[in-house]
């Protein structure tokens, strides 16, 4: 933690996407990062700190609106979050007096738009369907992992594990998302989700989610899940998808996986500099 920080304090903005909720740190004026796997560790304790799912730091872009890295509550990195990104790009949007933006992921350039109804729409880029990208540990069909259950594996930016059951509501994501997180066929571990069919344009899903656990919503998992039902020949391209916080929309088009949904702001605080200068 840089010195004056650790003496001033940090800013942060909290937020929520369908209850995936957020700690926001807005670094473009100071132009360098300021997140550590320590801080974001620290900060996402929910007794000790402030408590997230994930936490977003915004930075300068070049030939964006903005950069964006995000980081889950165990302190490691994640390389998309579909809900932190419609969230920040409402609050980049609200300040640049704009309806649309660009922004800059570890997943290449993604662009973001507010709707009429106040939902924030963001093009998650195209799925990644071959086994390196996803990435998986070895050769293997994607659509059928060698696992019990013949889940779908589908990257987003981010490896995701997608399992169709009978009834969603009823898995025990508790008990069956670490393993599966942590299974060798995913070297970089990997997000869960069980999903059952309530129509040909409508899916229940729950989310395990590496590196933070049961959230109450997943956005790129929402796109993974409905990319996986398309393939499986379960649903159209367009679905809603009913989670644990709220709904999503996702529309798979030629140019990428889109999501809309509702974001909310929940406060702004400062972190004090006890706080921030225990982590120095
Ligand atoms: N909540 C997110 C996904 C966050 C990252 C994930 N836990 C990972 O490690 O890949 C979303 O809305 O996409």
């Amino acid at each position: 933690m840089e010195k004056d920080l650790a003496a001033e304090g940090l800013r942060f903005l909290k937020m929520h996407g369908a209850g995936n909720d957020f700690v926001v740190i807005d670094s473009r004026q100071r132009g360098s990062a300021v997140v550590t796997p320590a801080l974001a560790k620290a900060l996402g304790d929910r007794n000790r700190g402030v408590g997230f799912d994930q936490l977003a730091e915004i930075r300068p872009a070049e030939a964006a609106d903005f950069t964006l890295d995000f980081w889950n509550s165990d302190g490691s990195r994640a390389g998309a979050c579909g809900n932190a990104t419609r969230c920040v790009s409402d609050y980049v949007m609200r300040d640049l007096g704009k309806t649309s933006v660009t922004l800059l992921t570890a997943r290449g350039r993604l662009a973001a738009e507010r709707l009429e109804d106040d939902r924030v729409n963001v093009n998650m880029g195209p799925p990644q369907l071959d086994w390196q990208s996803v990435p998986l540990a070895r050769e293997m069909d994607v659509q059928h992992l060698p696992l019990p259950g013949d889940p779908v594996a589908v990257g987003m930016g981010n490896p995701h594990c997608v399992f169709f059951v009978a009834d969603a509501g009823a898995e025990d994501i508790a008990g069956r998302g670490p393993g599966i997180e942590h299974d060798p066929l995913f070297p970089q571990r990997t997000n869960v989700e069980f999903a059952s069919v309530i129509g040909p344009d409508h899916l229940r899903m729950r989310v395990w989610e590496r590196g933070t656990g049961i959230t109450l919503a997943c956005g790129s998992g929402a796109c993974a899940t409905a990319v996986a039902a398309h393939l499986r020949g379960l649903t159209g391209r367009q679905v809603r998808l009913e989670l644990d916080g709220g709904q999503l929309d996702i529309d798979w088009r030629e140019d990428g996986v889109w999501m809309a949904g509702p974001v909310a702001y929940v406060f702004e605080g400062l972190l004090s500099p006890a706080f921030t200068g225990a982590l120095s």
